[in-house]
Formats: structure tokens, sequence, C-alpha cells
């Protein structure tokens, strides 16, 4: 297939309500929406989860348009490509920004999977039906408030709690919610607010029969995490430190994780998550597939990739209404007693909402091959 034209479009939605990590709190999502399309105007999508500022990774919206429209585009522009494993190969000259590297390459795969006439689950390789999922909450105001939210989304069927935790809102929390949900499968996300120095605090977390705790330390570090696992019963699951297959070898090396959180922008696209799977599984090491507060087309890759048979976990991919008022495709992301159905049509399954996507488009550039 050769990539004739490439439409880069930056959205801006507003959130139903904020959401806050040990990092800070958000309501308005900017991000970015890719289309590209074959010789025969077959149309694949993909979105950028670069948020507008850089507090979780070093990239954002702004870099993203710089890399994608200034360097990467280029680079998939008039290319003849025979499979979406080739753009990383393409993007090779250019150090990190996984992000807008991934916004593209999952355009591509589900261009590829459109063109092939199969669901992109089934050009993956998925095997699930159906996926589990979890939630993730945010730092609430309070701990009732936590508690009645947790209780709320039990009730819509959520298979797995994972709470945001920061110093000073850890071992009470975690502790007034194991009271309040005894047998909840839970779990903490720390997004890099420790270091060893609160190892003995980190400690007392385990007294609460966590499925895992996520990044509690340095989000470049897998060092320090090694040590710290030593010291906890509790499994460590890495998030921002895993940016590539070669690091999920090494911080096995050193294990300093047990589990893996694979985020497809973080890994550089849906090749290096597949990759990560099936090393993963080799090793016998569960992964799940981790969220951005993604809108519906990166919603639906990240089902598309929890298929996968070595995800284990339920993972942070909600129903569309969890986040938005009006997602940008067709049928949204339905959530039924805790599970998705993986969609069986062409592609990633869900329709891009042109109306919805339209309305919400603040920027937007076009690129088309020279004949
Ligand atoms: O609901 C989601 O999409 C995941 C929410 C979440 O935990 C998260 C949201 C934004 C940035 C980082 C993270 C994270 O997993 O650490
Ligand atoms: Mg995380």
């Amino acid at each position: 297939m050769r990539i004739a034209e490439v439409t880069v479009r930056r959205l801006r939605m507003r959130m139903k309500e904020p959401f806050s990590t040990s990092f800070g709190t958000m309501q308005d999502k900017q991000f970015l929406v890719i289309e590209v399309q074959d010789e025969n105007g077959n149309c694949g999508w993909g979105e950028s989860v670069a948020f507008e500022a850089p507090w979780y990774t070093e990239e954002t919206v702004e870099t993203n348009v710089h890399m994608i429209n200034d360097f990467l585009v280029p680079l998939l522009l008039g290319k003849d490509i025979t499979h979406p494993d080739e753009v990383s190969m393409l993007f090779s000259s250019i150090r990190k920004n996984n992000m807008a590297k991934a916004a593209l390459e999952t355009a591509v795969w589900d261009l590829y999977a459109k063109r092939n006439r199969m669901s992109l689950a089934e050009a993956l390789g998925g095997t699930r039906k159906e996926i589990e999922v979890g939630i993730s909450i945010g730092l609430q105001a309070s701990f009732s408030e936590l508690v009645a939210k947790v209780q709320g989304y039990l009730d819509e069927g959520y298979r797995r709690i994972k709470v945001k935790i920061k110093p000073g809102f850890d071992v009470e929390l975690l502790r007034t919610l194991r009271a309040a949900f005894p047998d909840v499968p839970l779990m903490a996300d720390a997004n890099s607010a420790y270091s060893l120095d609160d190892i003995e605090l980190l400690k007392e977390l385990d007294a609460f029969n966590l499925l895992m705790i996520e990044q509690p330390l340095g989000h470049d570090d897998i060092v320090d995490h090694a040590v710290l696992q030593r010291e906890l019963k509790t499994p460590i699951c890495l998030d921002e430190s895993i940016l590539s297959l070669n690091d999920v070898r090494k911080a096995l090396t050193l294990r300093s994780t047990k589990v893996i959180n694979v985020k497809i922008g973080r890994v550089g696209g849906l090749s290096e998550a597949k990759r990560i799977h099936d090393y993963c599984m080799e090793q016998g090491v569960p992964v799940w597939c981790g969220g951005m507060l993604e809108a519906g087309i990166g919603r639906a890759h990240n089902i598309a990739l929890t298929s996968l048979p070595n995800f284990i976990y339920p993972g942070d991919t909600a129903g569309s209404s969890r986040y938005w008022e009006k997602d940008i495709i067709t049928p949204e992301v339905v959530v039924q007693d805790g599970v998705i159905a993986v969609p069986r049509s062409n592609g990633i399954g869900y329709e891009p909402d042109m109306h919805a996507i339209d309305n919400f488009t603040i920027g937007k550039w076009c690129f088309s091959a020279v004949e």
C-alpha cells in the first residue's frame, strides 16, 4: 500500500470531570488525530496520546505537531508499505518521540487491517472476543468521595479498581478502601511520586493485598525499583520507565518489575507493543493495557491490543462515557458487566464521527504525496 495522504487534526475536548494524579489535575484535553489514506482512498486512523504539558513524559501536543509534520510525515508519505512493522523502521533515524511515532504507526495498522478486510485485533493476532476492563480513579478531595466513586464503578461492573496515590495520600487512603472493599481487585499508581527514602512507608502497603503497585519510583528508573522490589511482597508494575522491548528485557533481568503496563504511545506503536507482549508471554510475565485518557480512536487501538492472550489483568480502557459527553467514534465504546466486546468489523471497528471530529478540531494540516 502506498501512503498517499496524511491529515493531522488537533482536537480540544473537555472531560466530564477533572483527573488528578501525583503531578497535577487536568480537565481540558488537547490531542492529535491522524488520518492516513492509501492510493485507493482507504483510510486508517490513529490518535496521539501526548498531553498539552510534559508531566507524564517529555512529549507534548506541540512537540508531536512538530515531530509529525516536520519529520515523520516526510518519512512516511509516498512510501510503499507491505506491513505496518515497516513503519517503525522508516522512523528509526528519529530518536524517541514515541507518542508522535505511534500516532502515525497505529493509523497505518488500521489502514492495513481495513485493506486486508480484517479487524485490527485479528491483524495483531488477538484471540479474545471480549476483554475485561478496570478503571483508574484520580485523587479525590476526600476519602468518602473516593469510596463513593469506587462503589459507583463497581456497580457499573468494572473488574479492577486502580487508585492514584501520592505522599500523604497513601497508607490511610488504602486502609480506608480496603476496609470498605475487602475483596475487590485493587491496585495503586504513584506516577513516580516516591523515592527509596520512602521504603518503610511503601512496605506498609503490603498490608493491603494490592494486585500491584504501579511506578512508585523515578519515571526513568529501573535500578531503584529492583532494590524496592526485593523489600516488597506486593508486585511492582512499571509504567513510565518502559519505552521499548529493550527496557522490558533490562527491567526483568534486574527484577525491577513483575508486571508490565503496556501503553501503545509510550512504546512507539502497536508493533513494539506486540513485541513486548510476546516477550513477556515467553517469560511468564503478565501484562495489561494502560490508558492515557484517550478519545475513541486511541481507545479502539487499546481494545484491539488487549485481545492478545497475555493481557492477563483488566486494563484501564474504560467506556467512552467515563470521560466523554460525546466521543468521536460511532458506536461509542460500551462496557457491560466489566467487559468490552472486541469489534469484528474491519480495522479499529468503530467509525470516526466526522461531525464530532470537525466540531472539536482547532487545527488541521494536510499532506499529499507528489504523484
Ligand atoms: O483512564 C485512563 O485512561 C488511565 C488513567 C491513568 O491512570 C493515567 C492517565 C494519564 C496519565 C497517566 C496515567 C497512568 O496510567 O499513569
Ligand atoms: Mg501509570
